[in-house]
């Protein structure tokens, strides 16, 4: 948070206008997760735009074998670590699962995440049947990430985590689906886990920016867990993860090379997507 000292002004914070405009002028959106105040601040100084508190916080953070048994406590708790640190990047907050099962349930959860976590902009997984949530929490003037394709919340569903709209018919549904948010007034898209050539037909087609997680390097923007981005994730990483911190250096520098190589379109490469 800006502590009034001239000598550290920070930089125009990102708000969802200037997604739109580094959409329409071509300069990738650099997304990272975050979930605690030391981090977030290692984020937010190497330009990081967009900042998540995920989740993945179920896994990364709690040792959970899903992200199902997260809580809106639980966000709002990190919600609040991560948003003192962010002077410039925008703070997004995850729904977790059966969080906005109806209109009522979504306003109760985004008046939490916001008023008391902070978050500028909440996320919520699904596709056609959320239509009218998202609708309702744009009515209220809640800022709405939609997530599509892979669906974590969904895992028990689809019994595991696959690549979705492989083929023609799932990616015209995955399509259809995302036309429909943008309509009912979704900010952003993110989606995950899609073939490159469908990531990059859905940042063609739509206004509102796209960032993809293993959805190719044609996306408005990348986002990755940032425990991924420093090679601790426990076990095996998803394809679509690159770890900045494996050729040495420091913490900050793997994030910067992050950035860097986002803006810069050198990641995703080929051997990260599908
Ligand atoms: N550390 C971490 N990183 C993540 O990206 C992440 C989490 N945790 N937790 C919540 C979800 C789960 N995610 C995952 C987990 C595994 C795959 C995975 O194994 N994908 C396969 C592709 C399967 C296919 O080919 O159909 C892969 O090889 O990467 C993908 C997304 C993404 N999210
Ligand atoms: C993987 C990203 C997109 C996410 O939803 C999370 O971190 O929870
Ligand atoms: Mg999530």
């Amino acid at each position: 948070m800006y502590s009034g000292n001239p000598d550290r002004r920070p930089a125009a914070p990102v708000t969802v206008s200037r997604l739109r405009r580094m959409k329409s002028e071509g300069k990738p959106i650099a997304c990272l997760t975050a979930y605690d105040y030391s981090l977030a601040r290692v984020e937010d100084a190497a330009g990081v735009d967009f900042v998540l508190v995920g989740d993945s916080l179920g896994n990364v953070v709690q040792g959970r074998p899903t992200t199902l048994p997260v809580t809106v406590d639980d966000i709002v708790y990190h919600t609040r670590c991560v948003v003192p640190a962010c002077e410039r990047a925008l703070v997004v907050a995850d729904m977790p699962f059966l969080s906005y099962t109806d209109e009522r349930a979504a306003l109760d959860c985004a008046a939490r995440l916001m008023k008391e976590g902070g978050a500028q902009m909440v996320k919520l997984e699904g596709a056609g049947d959320q239509t009218g949530i998202v609708a309702a929490l744009a009515r209220a003037g809640v800022p709405v990430c939609a997530h599509l394709g892979l669906q974590p919340q969904l895992v028990h569903k689809m019994g595991g985590y696959r690549v979705q709209g492989r083929d023609e018919a799932g990616a015209d549904a995955l399509l259809a689906e995302a036309r429909q948010l943008e309509a009912a007034g979704a900010d952003v898209l993110l989606v995950e886990c899609i073939p490159a050539v469908l990531g990059e037909r859905l940042a063609g087609e739509l206004a509102i920016p796209v960032i993809g997680i293993g959805a190719g390097a044609a996306c408005d923007g990348q986002i990755l867990v940032v425990q991924d981005v420093l090679g601790i994730t426990p076990g095996r990483s998803p394809r679509f993860a690159r770890d900045f911190l494996a050729d040495g250096g420091s913490i900050q520098a793997a994030i910067g090379a992050y950035v860097e190589a986002v803006r810069e379109r050198r990641f995703p490469t080929p051997e990260h997507s599908f």
